[in-house]
């Protein structure tokens, strides 16, 4: 592809930012990535004609050779992972070998698992379009009819499923699937890579399940797995399925060029935050203007937002916009999330393909898989937490192999400002692994329990759910009476189904129904986790452009009532996070540092909420009266003695506070006066989160931490960082059993970090609740040097232990 190629992207790019003067153009960055041309092979020759030519009806004349080489392997019996870019033809690599075992042998079934549910409806869809008879392929999921379910189970020969409803309502009735499983020859697992942290944990062992139940009935299906992009596909498969697996990533489908243009809202004049901090305008209001902007040049745009909230005002900022302009534009705009009903969603989808809509502001709701092809524009309005994620809605443009514009909008936080400032930290960095890890016990217990009252577990079984790890946690269950130990075996006693008590995405409980009390319509759902934030009374609660507030939330009910109104302001909660030690489990004295392991309980509460107008200014502040909501978990903490932080203050009185140090370890400490001091915690904290996911296999945003400088119950300074899940994951447990590595770690990346006073590479974290305030990059790393100096004065654990963390986090 040429450059010249990209003149329509420049052109439309232009557009966005006419009219703004050169002096305040929000553009940081403008990169070029060169499109590539297809390549493309025959139809395999084992592909049976009916299928071939079905395909072919379909639009698709001919396979890329990626599709052919993954297809081809799955057919010959190889477990396949496709990790390639959006819109590579991944459904094809399992289409065509599914497609073909059904027509060819008139028993054969399959089974399709993606993460949600409009994914699966939509993967149905294209498969029932191709009019092939006797593949009969149905959706089983929490939308489908009662009715409807005994003739999926009895005569659907390709199953559409989500790793809920096959944890739920298949394995745990396995015997009503017998069909199915006989002759189960294919699993597919699209979109994998969303399965990471906690989930993904619980959909690893959940896919062992699966195999041991097919096995049961005779069956040994071969697993063709879809991902986005990603690092190490093979071993994160590995890790997924517990089955070796082979990767397909070289992509041969054509990709147009891309402008990749990077932007800063521009710092607003007439308005200050708080401690008269500068503003800039919001990276949804700024989004909402692009994406007016490429509307009017007949540019069909995705914007992604973050929140829910955020897509329907991006939406309803960029109507008002084009109303003024052209007020038959207006209606060509609108938003998509999920909490939409999905005959909702499916409209939306229709009117972006038909051209019917032309901008859509959606959350990351229209990330996954769903079919949408020719967009011009991606407009990304914050970072949306991996590269796989940036790369994944970037690709959502241009996939026609028509050249296409992204702009990536910072939001005003230091992670986005860093990398709209540090285009190579966003594009030319690998995309990062897909991390889970199938033996945390704390996954393990309820999925071994699950495995057991499907078919007793022998311990011939036990390999493929970890060996050792397994045999343990079965032990403590058997100790507490959940299972029963026989000769044969470990047996699940009771009449109830313990599937029905495990949640496998940790979002706790069922779902909020908002509801407009006057004509008792539904108008959608919110996680019950979220309620008090989303739905709180006083809130303003946006649906499909219309406007309600919130008139009481009855959490009891999951319900919340509100009326229709347009007021001119919107409402952002404000919370207050509390911490409290449980029970402690370990406990090891360092001199004044002591470390700790132990349940905690970490309450917070919606203390109120901001009325904001539009341009930010800040109405007032109204205080609510909400339940607090609390999370048991798991947690980690150090605490540091006020001696030893006092000598710290001593000895800065006559060090100067750098933080440059030699990088192998320790030296004397720069000095921490009280006043930085919860700066100097807040900042390790944040550091300490950030690299845990390299000692714990989990997911920043599966952790979480308080940090203060006088913690009631362990009364002296704290820093916690605990598991984000009920009950605790094992994380924190993890960070225990590795602290002194992950301490250096954590000090290592922060003092390596070029920056003068903190960024989002070292002490800054993207989901802070207190804005990212106060933060002491330099105490932080005298907050370190106190504990590890502590830790290596007296612990057991020695220098050795250090060099090795250090060696990681250079990886
Ligand atoms: N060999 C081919 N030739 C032409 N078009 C194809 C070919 N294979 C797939 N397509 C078309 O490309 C589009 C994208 O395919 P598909 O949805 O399978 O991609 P994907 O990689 O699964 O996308 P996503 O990233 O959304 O998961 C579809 O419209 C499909 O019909």
């Amino acid at each position: 592809m040429n450059e010249a190629s990209t003149t329509r992207a420049r052109r439309l790019l232009e557009r966005a930012t006419a009219g703004i003067p050169d002096d305040r153009d929000p553009v940081t960055h403008v990169a070029d990535l060169p499109g590539r041309d297809e390549a493309v092979t025959d139809w395999p020759s084992w592909a049976p004609d009916e299928v071939v030519s079905a395909l072919r009806d379909s639009g698709i004349d001919r396979p890329w050779t990626h599709q052919a080489t993954g297809a081809s392997a799955a057919w010959e019996g190889s477990d396949v992972i496709v990790a390639t870019g959006t819109a590579s033809g991944k459904s094809l690599v399992y289409q065509l070998p599914v497609l073909s075992s059904l027509v060819s042998d008139t028993s054969a079934t399959a089974l399709y698992l993606a993460p949600t549910k409009a994914l699966g409806a939509d993967q149905l869809g294209a498969v029932t379009q191709l009019g092939l008879g006797g593949v009969r392929a149905a959706s089983y999921d929490g939308d489908t009819p009662r009715e409807e379910r005994d003739w999926v189970r009895k005569h659907a020969r390709w199953v559409f499923t989500n790793p809920d409803m096959l944890h739920r309502g298949i394995l745990s009735g396995h015997a009503r699937w017998a069909a199915l499983f006989r002759k189960l020859r294919y699993v597919v697992v699209d979109e994998c890579h969303s399965y990471r942290g906690v989930f993904g944990s619980h959909v690893a062992l959940l896919l062992r399940r699966l195999q041991r139940v097919a096995r049961h009935y005779g069956a040994d299906p071969v697993f063709v797995l879809a991902s986005a992009t990603t690092a190490e596909p093979a071993e994160f498969a590995a890790r997924l399925t517990g089955r070796t697996t082979t990767a397909v990533t070289h992509d041969t489908s054509p990709r147009g060029p891309r402008t990749v243009a990077l932007w800063e809202p521009p710092l607003l004049d007439e308005l200050t935050g708080e401690n008269g901090a500068p503003v800039r305008r919001s990276a949804g209001a700024e989004a909402a203007r692009i994406l007016a902007e490429l509307v009017i040049e007949g540019a069909r745009t995705l914007a992604f937002v973050r929140s829910r909230h955020g897509a329907e005002l991006t939406s309803l900022g960029a109507k008002r916009i084009l109303a003024e302009v052209d007020p038959a534009l207006e209606e060509t705009v609108a938003a998509y999330r999920a909490g939409y009903l999905p005959e909702e969603r499916r409209r939306l989808e229709a009117d972006l393909m038909t051209r019917r809509l032309l901008g859509v502001a959606t959350t990351n709701a229209l990330e996954l898989g769903v079919d949408i092809s020719g967009l011009d524009a991606a407009v990304l309005a914050g970072y949306p937490g991996t590269l796989a994620s940036f790369w994944q809605q970037s690709g959502r443009a241009g996939r026609a192999g028509d050249d296409a514009l992204v702009v990536f909008v910072a939001r005003d936080d230091p992670l986005d400002t860093y990398l709209v400032h540090h285009p190579e930290a966003l594009l030319d960095r690998p995309v990062e692994t897909t991390v889970l890890d199938p033996v945390n016990p704390y996954v393990l217990a309820p999925q071994l329990a699950c495995a057991a009252a499907e078919a007793p577990l022998k311990a011939g079984e036990l390999d493929t759910f970890g060996g050792d790890e397994a045999r343990a946690v079965l032990e403590s269950l058997v100790a507490d009476g959940v299972l029963r130990r026989r000769p044969s075996g470990w047996y699940w006693t009771s009449r109830d189904r313990p599937q029905f008590d495990v949640d496998i995405r940790g979002s706790g409980g069922e779902q909020v129904a908002v509801v407009e009390a006057e004509t008792s319509r539904l108008l959608g759902t919110v996680d019950p986790g979220s309620a008090c934030t989303t739905v709180h009374p006083g809130a303003v609660y946006l649906h499909q452009g219309s406007s309600y507030v919130v008139d009481e939330l009855d959490l009891e009910n999951g319900l919340a009532l509100v009326h229709a109104e347009d007021p001119e302001w919107n409402t952002s909660p404000r919370e207050v996070i509390d911490i409290e030690v449980l029970a402690t489990h370990e406990k090891q004295h360092f001199g004044g540092v002591t470390v700790c392991l132990g349940d905690v309980a970490v309450t917070s509460r919606v203390v109120g909420y901001l009325r904001r107008l539009p341009s930010g200014a800040v109405l007032d502040q109204v205080a609510l009266d909400l339940p607090e909501e609390e999370l048991r978990t798991r947690a980690v903490w150090y605490t540091i003695s006020d001696d030893l932080l006092g000598a710290a203050a001593c000895a800065g009185a006559s060090t100067a506070s750098d933080v440059d140090g030699d990088a192998a370890g320790r030296r004397e400490a720069p000095g921490l006066e009280s006043a930085r001091l919860p700066g100097a915690l807040h900042a390790a904290e944040h550091a300490a989160i950030g690299l845990l996911p390299l000692f714990a296999t989990c997911d920043r945003w599966d952790i979480g931490g308080v940090s203060t400088a006088l913690h009631v119950d362990t009364g002296e300074a704290t820093v916690f960082v605990h598991d984000g899940h009920p009950g605790g994951a094992g994380f924190a447990d993890r960070g225990f059993a590795a602290l002194v590595p992950w301490l250096a770690a954590t000090r290592e990346a922060i003092v390596s970090c070029e920056c003068p006073a903190g960024c989002p590479s070292c002490v800054q974290s993207p989901k802070c609740g207190n804005g990212n305030e106060p933060l002491d990059k330099a105490g932080a790393v005298t907050v370190l040097d106190i504990v590890l100096g502590a830790m290596g004065r007296d612990g057991e654990h020695g220098h050795g232990v250090v060099q090795a963390a250090e060696g990681a986090t250079a990886d």
